[in-house]
């Protein structure tokens, strides 16, 4: 699903600090599809750098990063638009939720940029209602995302990412803002969304916990990526939830 070799990344700087300053230094990896990959690394290690790039955020790259098959800086605007709504699903820190629409139009909110035609109002709150009901928020639906809890804009803020069924699904630090038992919740979501919709799951994250959940763990350390090897422990060690996840 993700291949990455060689991948350079730096900003320029201006001012008093002006110069180039590498961030990353010759990537290297491999995701599979349906894998559950947790990205670590010390603060200001390039985590979020790496996210850009594989979220076709920033294509200012060099070296090949190809994800689903695409090199991310060989595509036109247009397909880098129809990448970032359709291939992948992306999740921010800050959730990006529109408080002026209910839960559930958040969550058919893709639609409107859909590059696949316009769908009935029927059907995309048919789908947003799945969804919500995939991550255990459906007593929401009408509700405004302001109302919710942490844990639940966290779900919503996944639910509305999943609208396209996407390949792949980034999140970044998921789990940073929440309680040890929310936090745990969005864990075992991520656990059924990899059995059960064979989704694969890109997360950063300072949460040791979901280090220890995912199949696999990623780690940049100066620049390049120290690889860890498949989580043999992740079946058996982590949380499981009580939400009903469909593919
Ligand atoms: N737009 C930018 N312009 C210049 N420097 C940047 C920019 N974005 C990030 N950096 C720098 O690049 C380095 C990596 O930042 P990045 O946000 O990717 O780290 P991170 O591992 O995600 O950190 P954290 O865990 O604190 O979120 C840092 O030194 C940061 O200051």
């Amino acid at each position: 699903m993700i291949r990455a070799r060689g991948i350079h990344k730096s900003y320029r700087l201006a001012g008093a600090r002006a110069g180039e300053l590498p961030v990353l230094r010759g990537v290297d990896f491999d995701v599979g599809a349906g894998e559950f990959t947790a990205v670590v690394g010390r603060s200001g290690s390039g985590k979020s750098t790496l996210l850009a790039l594989l979220g076709g955020l920033d294509t200012d790259y060099s070296g090949e990063l190809k994800v689903a098959g695409k090199e991310l800086r060989a595509l036109s605007d247009a397909e880098l638009s129809a990448y970032r709504n359709a291939t992948i699903g992306f999740v921010f820190q800050a959730f990006h939720l529109l408080d002026h629409l209910s839960c559930e139009d958040n969550v058919a909110l893709p639609a409107l940029f859909s590059v696949q035609g316009k769908e009935s109002k029927d059907v995309r709150l048919g789908r947003a209602r799945e969804l919500m009901e995939m991550v255990g928020i459906s007593d929401k639906c009408g509700t405004r995302p302001s109302t919710l809890s942490g844990g639940q804009k966290q779900r919503l803020a996944i639910a509305r990412a999943l609208y396209h069924k996407p390949q792949l699904l980034i999140c970044d630090e998921p789990t940073g803002n929440l309680d040890s038992a929310s936090a745990s919740a969005i864990i075992a979501l991520f656990r059924k969304l990899r059995d059960e919709s064979g989704v694969t799951l890109t997360i950063v994250t300072h949460d040791p916990t979901i280090a220890a959940a995912a199949d696999r763990v990623i780690e940049i350390r100066d620049g390049v990526v120290e690889l860890g090897g498949v989580n043999t422990s992740a079946a058996s060690a982590a949380p499981s939830g009580d939400e009903e996840v469909r593919p």
